[in-house]
């Protein structure tokens, strides 16, 4: 028996450890673009899951936004069941009329109508087919914008959209591998022009900064960044069990927090718990910034009698009487 070329196995046993040991009796879905991650994605997949006793389906988005897309989402569809994975759907959204730009607004359809699959099929996961170069991509990006560790973390392996869970198996496989295994598959690709688009900052990371910094630095770099992110999400996990923990003993009786309390808190978990804290107001996470914290945490540690703070949305944070407190809720 010939010898499973490397790239197919490092996929496979991506899958199967992310299938191991899955909560929860329903299939798993695979979101599948037709590009080479998510095929191979979805071919090791077929693989696994029946061995490990676990359904496969697959859905594809046609986010109507290329001519054709609609024909190779039937296209990625017909082969999927080919490949006996059940249920299979392709999925039109709309796209136009949703806030944000064209990126966003299709990456909100394209979720939406992910979790949307998962629920009417009680499906356990939904599988993406981020790769660790795209995850040395959003380290670089983050770390380019000034992010801060929650950014320098990178996409996690697993998260809960809607209560569907969203893992991400091909974070540790390397892009190069996704393509040798469709190509010892036999499977053709698609390839987004998008992802070629200079206009996309990821794009230009993609074409030129990372490259330029492995022909600077090695070749080590890019899993050097993945695993950054690893261990930057580890650290970030635990500083944030420890500021929730933090939270509840600095909440004062009267409401709001004590500033005495919080000015005895190291300053990584202080910061933590004043950005939950300006959530917990009312404060958009998207529009909540480094600025409004290092705001807030000037009330506890530098302290000249200034005036409020506002938080997104015009709502303001005070000091009064050894107290952090909102003027807009009460007491708050
Ligand atoms: N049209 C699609 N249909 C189904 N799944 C898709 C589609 N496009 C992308 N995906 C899923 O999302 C993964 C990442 O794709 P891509 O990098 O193009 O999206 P992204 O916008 O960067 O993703 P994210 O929103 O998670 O940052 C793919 O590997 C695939 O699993």
């Amino acid at each position: 028996m010939a010898a499973l070329a490397p790239p197919v196995a490092a996929v496979r046993v991506a899958v199967r450890r992310a299938l191991t040991g899955l909560p929860g009796p329903g299939p798993v879905l695979v979101a599948c673009s037709g590009g080479a991650d998510s095929l191979a994605l979805a071919a090791a997949t077929a693989f696994v899951a029946p061995r490990l006793g676990r359904r496969a389906g697959l859905v594809t988005v046609d986010h109507g936004l290329q001519p054709g897309s609609a024909e190779r989402a039937e296209v990625v569809a017909g082969w999927a069941r080919e490949q006996g994975l059940e249920p299979v759907e392709a999925v039109s959204v709309r796209v136009a009329g949703r806030p944000g730009g064209p990126e966003a607004a299709a990456r909100d359809a394209r979720y939406e109508a992910l979790v949307d699959a998962a629920r009417r099929h009680d499906a356990s996961a939904v599988l993406l087919g981020h790769t660790r170069d795209d995850q040395a991509e959003t380290v670089l990006l983050a770390l380019a914008r000034g992010a801060g560790p929650r950014g320098l973390a990178g996409m996690p392996e697993r998260r809960e959209l809607a209560g569907v869970p969203l893992l991400r198996p091909l974070l540790d496989v390397a892009r190069e591998d996704t393509r040798k295994a469709c190509a010892t598959l036999g499977l053709t690709p698609w390839d987004d022009p998008h992802n070629a688009d200079p206009a996309y900052a990821r794009s230009r990371v993609r074409a030129d900064a990372l490259p330029a910094l492995v022909k600077a630095l090695g070749p080590g770099v890019v899993d050097n960044l993945a695993r950054t992110a690893r261990q930057v999400a580890a650290d970030t996990a635990a500083l944030d069990a420890l500021s929730a923990a933090a939270l509840a003993d600095v909440r004062a009786a009267e409401g709001g927090l004590a500033v005495e309390a919080l000015a005895g808190l190291p300053a990584a978990v202080r910061t933590r718990v004043l950005h939950a804290w300006a959530r917990e107001l009312g404060a958009s996470p998207a529009a909540l910034s480094h600025r409004h914290v290092a705001a807030l945490d000037a009330l506890v540690t530098d302290w000249h009698g200034q005036g409020a703070v506002h938080l997104p949305g015009g709502l303001p944070v005070l000091r009064r009487a050894g107290r952090l407190i909102s003027s807009d809720v009460a007491g708050s």
